[in-house]
């Protein structure tokens, strides 16, 4: 029989809200009122992507992973572990929040595999293998009342750093610390958009409890696409892994159970 005491809630936040500057301040602002144990893991696909074209290198997504070249690489380590993850940190720190900021490199936090898939070079697009995260240095942080902020920026263990989808990240954080029987882990996607929808351009189309079946049903008709098969990939991973919910919601929503509640 599992022991809990204490409840560990596990945030993600996406690049379309990241990239625009009043959500993102809001979002903190929200965020940093959620009491108790939490972890925050950002991505920041879309600003990537503009400062790719900015400098005049031509941004490439598959399946929602980056083709990541190596001169696509140096310009996402800078702007996922540098300028946005110091950026988030020093707001939530204006705020006591006690927050350090993590890539998957520091503290050998998490290893990663180049992404390997059939007839398509990734770059280095790392994957995440079963027990790739380092939850002995999360559970020591969180427990002596530090905010973990983690990027999407992993390493081999070998000297090689690598760019991994956050969603991917976060999902598992959330199923390593599940392993540890001081937490009832929460995992919540915050993003831009109201939850998994029917209807993108109908925000009474909210769906408020999705199973698997569901899913692969909405993802056969079209009717989710994008960003959104890698996010549901992840999420449903930790379904059935000792994570107590999981919750698909807008970022105004963060730290309630609003959204789109996977069963
Ligand atoms: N059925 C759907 N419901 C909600 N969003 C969807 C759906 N299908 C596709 N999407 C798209 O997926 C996007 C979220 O994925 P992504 O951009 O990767 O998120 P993040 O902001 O977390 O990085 C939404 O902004 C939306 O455009
Ligand atoms: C390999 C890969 O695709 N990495 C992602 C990492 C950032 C991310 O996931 O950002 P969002 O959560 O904002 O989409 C990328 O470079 O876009």
């Amino acid at each position: 029989m599992k022991k809990i005491t204490n409840s560990l809630k596990i945030f993600k936040i996406g690049g379309g809200i990241i990239d625009d500057q009043d959500q993102l301040n809001q979002f903190l602002e929200d965020f940093s009122k959620v009491e108790g144990a939490k972890i925050l893991v950002h991505g920041g696909g879309k600003g990537a992507t503009n400062q790719l074209k900015r400098m005049g290198i031509e941004p490439k997504m598959i399946d929602g992973r980056r083709i990541t070249d190596a001169e696509t690489l140096q310009v996402v380590v800078g702007f996922y572990a540098g300028i946005t993850n110091k950026t988030i940190v020093a707001q939530l720190n204006k705020y006591n929040q006690n927050a350090i900021g993590l890539s998957g490199a520091d503290a050998n936090l998490i290893n990663a595999v180049k992404r390997s898939v059939k007839d398509i070079d990734y770059g280095f697009a790392g994957d995440l293998k079963e027990n790739s995260v380092n939850g002995k240095i999360l559970n020591l942080l969180v427990e002596n009342g530090n905010l973990p902020v983690v990027c999407a920026i992993t390493h081999d263990g070998n000297g090689q750093l690598f760019n991994t989808n956050a969603d991917t990240i976060a999902s598992a954080i959330a199923k390593e610390l599940a392993k540890n029987e001081e937490w009832e882990v929460e995992l919540h996607f915050c993003f831009d958009k109201k939850g998994v929808m029917k209807n993108l351009e109908d925000e009474s189309s909210l769906i408020l409890e999705m199973d698997f079946e569901f899913y692969q049903e909405l993802k056969a008709d079209g009717i989710i696409s994008d960003g959104m098969i890698p996010k549901l990939d992840n999420a449903f991973e930790v379904i059935n892994s000792g994570v107590k919910s999981v919750y698909i919601q807008h970022a105004s929503n963060v730290g309630n159970e609003i959204g789109t509640k996977l069963i």
